[in-house]
This record gives structure tokens, sequence and C-alpha cells, in this order.
């Protein structure tokens, strides 16, 4: 539904995207992350049809991103927060912004309502912004990116500020929509891993990786057990747990061995074989995390 192919783009001397790639199915909620400087908000920038890629190709439901006039009313970027007026109520702010899209006063006022309830600011919605906390603020601003409807919603950190509980129902109630496609740029993995069905990571303006997370998940997501042993004949565990054939990577410390496994149903007879050879203090499940891909993939290994 999004796609961006052999993307470069610079402002002066500096290059923000460097053959970027990227790919987003309809209906999706997807995440761009990397470092600060990466290029993260260039790439929202130019699906908010506000700047221009300086060669490659962008399209958004097959319609390439020059054609601004076709794409304009499909998008809704959630804004800034300074656009925020502190002396205005979100009640007023979602109201005007209704009447600029054109929506009729029935479609306003339960459009007001719809996303008052979605954003939980019923209790706020007739107090000075200004009067309310950063929070409320976020969340008027997430209304004005939904308040007309569009198909395609862009947020650049637009989840900042916000508890990360509300953030993952609020994107968890978009989701069952099922008729919005949502990029965002966001560096919680925790919160991208619950609430994202597809990942761009970049570095340097190049994408580093494109993927479901159904396909991450069946790269990272092989179970493992973290063991806190006694030291003694931890030896004589680790050799034995190395001639179990489900026993796919062992890593042992001074009083700690970790193992991967194809399945969790190995697990206990893990936990029964070091008991044999020594006292097991603690039993943990563990699994490498979309975090521990990003960093690998993100932090050049020694001698790079
Ligand atoms: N208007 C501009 N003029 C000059 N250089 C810019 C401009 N906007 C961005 N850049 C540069 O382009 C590169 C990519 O910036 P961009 O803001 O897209 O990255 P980002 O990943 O969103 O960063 P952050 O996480 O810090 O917000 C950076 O080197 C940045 O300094």
């Amino acid at each position: 539904m999004i796609e961006a192919h052999n993307v470069f783009k610079y402002y002066g001397t500096t290059k923000a995207l460097d053959n970027f790639e990227m790919s987003v199915e309809k209906n999706a909620v997807h995440a761009i992350v990397g470092p600060n400087g990466s290029g993260k908000s260039t790439v929202i920038k130019i699906l908010s049809l506000l700047i221009k890629p300086d060669s490659g190709f962008v399209s958004i439901d097959g319609i390439s991103v020059s054609n601004v006039r076709e794409l304009k009313p499909m998008i809704s970027v959630v804004p800034e927060l300074q656009t925020i007026p502190e002396n205005r109520t979100p009640r007023w702010i979602l109201e005007s912004a209704g009447k600029a899209a054109k929506l009729s006063r029935e479609e306003i006022k339960y459009r007001t309502d719809v996303l008052s309830e979605l954003l939980d600011i019923t209790a706020d919605l007739d107090r000075k912004v200004g009067d309310t906390s950063k929070g409320i603020k976020r969340r008027v601003s997430l209304g004005l990116g939904l308040i007309n409807d569009a198909s395609v919603i862009l947020m650049d950190g637009s989840l900042a500020e916000l508890d990360p509980g509300f953030s993952v129902k609020f994107m968890n109630s978009l989701k069952a929509t099922r008729d919005k496609t949502v990029v965002l740029t966001a560096n919680n993995m925790n919160f991208i891993d619950k609430v994202c069905d597809s990942v761009t990571i970049i570095k340097d303006g190049m994408t580093l990786m494109n993927e479901s997370m159904l396909s991450i998940r069946e790269k990272i997501g092989r179970p493992g057990i973290m063991l806190r042993v006694s030291p003694i004949n931890i030896q004589k565990v680790e050799s034995v747990l190395r001639h179990q054939i489900y026993a796919n990577r062992i890593q042992v410390g001074e009083d700690y061995i970790l193992v991967e496994v194809d399945d969790y149903l190995h697990i206990p007879n893990i936990i029964r074989q070091a008991s044999a050879f020594t006292e097991v203090y603690e039993a943990r499940q563990t699994m490498t995390s979309l975090e521990d891909m990003y960093h690998a993939l993100i932090e050049p290994s020694p001698g790079q």
C-alpha cells in the first residue's frame, strides 16, 4: 500500500535518505525505528507530502507522492504539540478542525464524541488545554490526526509523553477499525512488539530491515532458559547439556547457564538434568527480543 524504493533525499549537502526502501501493507501499523538523525522524520515528511524526495519512487495506494492533490485527502498527519493552542478547549480544537475538514455539524458532533471516548479526554473536554497535562495535549493532537477519518495516519513521535498502557490500548482500538494504515516513529521496542504489524529499521538514511513482526518473531522467537546455579559441578552440567540434541546454544558464566531450545517443551528436561549435578537456584524463560535484534543491527560488532 505504501511503497518507497531507491529513495534519496539531501538537505543541502546532508544526505538524509540513502537508497531508502520501505513497504507497508494496507491497514497495517508500521514502525520506523532508528537512531537520532537516521532519517525517520524525513520519511514521514515525504509521506506527509511536505517535502519531495530528490530521486526514487514513493507511492501510497499506487499513487505517487508527486500527485499531491489526489493524495492529500487520504492522509492525516498528527500535528506537533506546539501547534495546539493552549487557550482553547479540546472540544473547540476538535470542532474547529472538523469545520476546517468541511465535515457536517452532525459529523463533527459524532466524531468529537467518539474521539473523546477513544482518547479518554471526556472529563477534560471543556477545560483550557493550557490548564491540563502534557498527556492531554498529546491526546488532543492525536484527535486532530483522526478527526477527518483519513485512511493513512502519520505519527512522528506522537505517542511520546503518553503512558504505555494508554498508547497500547489506543493503537489497538485504531487497529480494530481495520481501515487505517498507520506509519509511526517510535523507539520503545516493547511497544512496537505489542502493537505493530511491521517494522523498518533505518540507519544513516539506509534501510537495514523492513519486515513483518510475524517474520521477525520467527527469526528471534527462539525460546530459552536461564538457570542460576551453584558454581559447583557447573562444567559437568554444561557437558551433559551440550550432548542434548535440543540444546541449540549454550552460554555458561560463573553461576549461570543460558540454554536456547527449539521448543519450550524441553525446558523441564533441562532443569532436571542440571538439578542432577548441581543446585538450581532460579530458572527463568528467556526469549531474544526485538530490542536485541535492533541493537545487533544498529551497533556494528567489534572489528567492523
Ligand atoms: N531541514 C533540515 N536541514 C538540514 N538538515 C536536516 C534538516 N532536517 C533534517 N536534517 C538532517 O537530515 C538527517 C536526517 O534527519 P531526520 O530528522 O530525518 O532524522 P530522525 O531520524 O527523524 O532524527 P531524530 O530521531 O533525531 O528526530 C540528519 O542528519 C539531520 O540533521
